[in-house]
């Protein structure tokens, strides 16, 4: 059992946090603040100990610090513009080099929290940038020291890579997927190749404008024509000069999405374009070179898992993207609620909405949810550092393997919980906001349409969660087996399940009956319990959100502000929009150049005198009726 930590030594003391966080500003929430059954920067400090807590404020001042981040309000940005201003700031986190790998190393929760905090400011440079580093380039260097010289050219972006797993037509089911790659053993080449349009590598992040390599997923043939199932390698898709396509290559973007818009998702076809031999990543499988075919996962699911491995560090991950958007939805709408007054006891004295029990019941729930879901992302991404030090390291141990499956079938369950979570939630909190929610100002709606790809990239949910229900069927079987060769007693736990194991027809019926009842009647109660909790609780909601909101700047919403002063936030954001005050520049449309009316009769009139009543539509000829019909502009015909 690990020991209780103790709050004191993990926490320091008073004048250490003071320093890490500064107080907030006085104002409306002040009040909220006074309430609280504790000391949110102790909470902060426990959480995350001061040295996240500096990772986290030296990547929040150099964003706000600089100019590229800076953002400009009641601007509207083109889809290129966006595109360009993210792969730009993407630059710069390239030349802030936040972590040495010395420090991943000793503490590779700051990984973590470096995606989070530049997510949190906007998500399209965030994966622009890890989907570069992290994806492309740990599926790389975590395949072999063959591509050790590929760290320097990935980390001084001399080239900027993707992951191409997905087709046009082929998404969760992988092995559906239809591009080839060809061993040619006269040449020492594989042979990548498209072979129709809908095997097209699709949604590719990065693809779209930047990359100049891809980690593209391919069925492996062996000269033999033998298909050796699903590999992956490295291919080079743009010039690194020029960024134009290579030879053989079609890439391009594949258009607006309803968020991430800054990032640049791309699509890519390969006409027989070929890569030397050492460019396969030899995970799972390698090839002779007289082209015969060599693995050291003898049973082929085997293989095929171990293919797909990287996927698992995407999903959990986006565990934590997606709560890292819970937290931002209701920092947003728990500060919003408990400074929005609507209604009151009395006509003069209206009270926040905090204060009622409706609004609770809609966030509360989902604060508690941010906090399990945090905790819950940093334990599981610390299995995950043992799974994948076991992986980097080569070991092939049993349990080695049994962690793979488990981290499969954890993070096959938490990437959709999570983002789930996170999008029911922002929904709720856009509503919770009510109309000032709805005001993109307020980034509710941005954050919303953000988080809606976690629900499906890395796997779609729905399909991810029947793995983890086939793990634990496996697992639940196995157990039984186990069981049946020393039987237990039978269990004491929930003693009215078992008596209906051996019940009768009336006897399950009347159980069921009373189990209703008792289930009601604990439904009553709990919901009781529930709101007196909600009543403790939302005098700490609004600590509980200080805990983890960032900085006003990357916040950036004028109702979420620390402040609190919800109206003068908003009013200087809608004073500082683009021409707020101007007239439109089509102003004369309005005032000058009014549309042609025909002089409006009386409705019977009209229609007798258009020729297009419904018989003579059908005998007039249509030149001289289109001729009537033309004059008039705006006019309805009635029915
Ligand atoms: C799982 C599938 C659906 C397989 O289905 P099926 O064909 O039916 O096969 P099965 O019989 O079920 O499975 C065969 C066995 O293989 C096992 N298995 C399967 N997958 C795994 C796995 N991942 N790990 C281990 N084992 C696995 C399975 O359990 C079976 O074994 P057993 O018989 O039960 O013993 C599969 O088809 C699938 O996975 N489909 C989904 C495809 C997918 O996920 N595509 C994703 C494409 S990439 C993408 O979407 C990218 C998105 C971009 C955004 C990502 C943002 C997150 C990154 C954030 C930043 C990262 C920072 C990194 C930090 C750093 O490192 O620097
Ligand atoms: C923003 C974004 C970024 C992405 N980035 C990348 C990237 O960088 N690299 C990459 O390779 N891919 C990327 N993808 C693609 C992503 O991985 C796929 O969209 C995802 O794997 C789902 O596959 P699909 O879109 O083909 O949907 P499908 O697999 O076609 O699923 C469509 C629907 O059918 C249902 N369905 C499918 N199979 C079953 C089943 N067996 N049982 C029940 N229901 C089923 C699904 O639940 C889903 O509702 C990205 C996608 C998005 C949206």
């Amino acid at each position: 059992m690990a020991p209780t930590p103790n709050v004191k030594e993990a926490t320091g003391n008073q004048s250490s946090w003071n320093t890490l966080l500064p107080d907030f500003p006085k104002g409306p929430l002040s009040k909220y603040r006074k309430k609280a059954s504790f000391n949110w920067k102790e909470m902060a400090v426990f959480l995350d100990g001061e040295d996240i807590i500096r990772l986290k404020n030296r990547i929040f001042s150099a964003l706000e610090s600089d100019p590229f981040f800076a953002h400009h309000p009641g601007e509207e940005l083109s889809r290129e513009k966006y595109q360009e201003l993210t792969f730009l700031r993407c630059k710069r986190l390239f030349e802030y080099d936040f972590l040495t790998q010395q420090e991943i190393i000793e503490n590779p929760l700051k990984i973590l929290n470096m995606v989070i905090c530049i997510g949190m400011y906007d998500w399209s440079p965030c994966l622009q940038f890890f989907l570069h580093c992290g994806v492309f380039g740990g599926t790389i260097l975590s395949a072999s020291k063959r591509f050790a010289d590929f760290a320097k050219k990935i980390y001084n972006m001399e080239i900027f890579g993707c992951f191409a797993l997905t087709e046009l037509s082929h998404g969760t089911n992988t092995k559906g997927i239809r591009t080839t790659a060809t061993f040619d053993h006269n040449t020492q080449e594989f042979i990548i190749n498209s072979p129709d349009f809908e095997a097209a590598k699709f949604w590719v992040g990065n693809m779209g404008k930047h990359a100049t390599h891809a980690v593209v997923y391919a069925q492996l043939y062996t000269p033999d024509g033998q298909c050796q199932g699903l590999h992956s390698f490295i291919v080079q898709i743009r010039d690194t000069k020029t960024l134009l396509p290579m030879p053989g290559v079609m890439v391009g973007d594949i258009g607006k999405k309803i968020g991430q818009n800054g990032l640049d998702n791309g699509f890519a076809m390969f006409h027989n374009v070929r890569i030397p031999k050492e460019s396969i990543l030899n995970i799972t499988g390698d090839v002779s070179p007289e082209g015969k075919y060599s693995s050291s996962f003898k049973d082929v699911k085997e293989r095929f898992s171990a293919a797909l491995g990287s996927l698992s560090t995407g999903r959990i991950l986006i565990t934590a993207v997606s709560a890292t958007n819970l937290k931002l939805a209701l920092s947003i709408a728990i500060r919003f609620s408990a400074t929005r007054h609507q209604f009151g006891p009395t006509d003069e004295e209206e009270i926040p909405v905090i204060e009622y029990q409706t609004q609770q019941w809609r966030l509360l729930p989902y604060l508690a949810a941010a906090y399990a879901l945090d905790y819950f992302s940093k334990s599981l991404f610390e299995n995950f550092v043992e799974f994948y030090a076991g992986l980097l390291t080569k070991q092939r141990s049993q349990r080695q393997a049994d962690l793979g499956r488990e981290i499969h079938a954890l993070s096959a369950a938490s990437k959709p919980l999570s983002s789930w979570t996170a999008q029911q939630a922002a929904q709720e909190c856009r509503e919770a906001c009510g109309g000032h929610g709805y005001l993109a100002m307020n980034r509710l709606g941005e954050i919303r349409n953000d988080n809606d790809p976690n629900c499906t990239y890395e796997g779609d949910n729905n399909v991810l969660l029947q793995q983890t229900s086939n793990y634990l069927m496996k697992e639940f079987f196995l157990s039984l087996l186990m069981s049946l060769k020393n039987p237990l007693p039978l269990p004491q736990y929930f003693p009215y399940r078992w008596v209906l194991c051996v019940g009768v027809g009336w006897r399950v019926f009347f159980f069921r009956y009373i189990v209703a009842l008792f289930r009601l009647a604990i439904s009553y109660e709990v919901a009781k319990c529930v709101s007196f909790l909600f009543k403790q609780l939302k005098d700490d909601a609004v600590a509980l959100v200080d805990v983890f909101a960032p900085p006003d700047f990357i916040l950036n919403s004028p109702i979420g502000k620390a402040s609190g002063e919800l109206y003068k936030n908003m009013w200087a954001e809608i004073l500082q929009g683009n021409k707020v005050l101007n007239r439109p520049s089509w102003w004369a449309e309005f005032c000058i150049n009014k549309p042609h009316l025909v002089h409006f009769l009386n409705p019977k009139k009209l229609r007798n005198q258009l020729c297009c009543s419904r018989t003579e539509l059908k005998t007039a000829s249509p030149t001289k009726c289109s001729r009537r019909k033309n004059h008039i502009t705006s006019v309805e015909i009635y029915p």
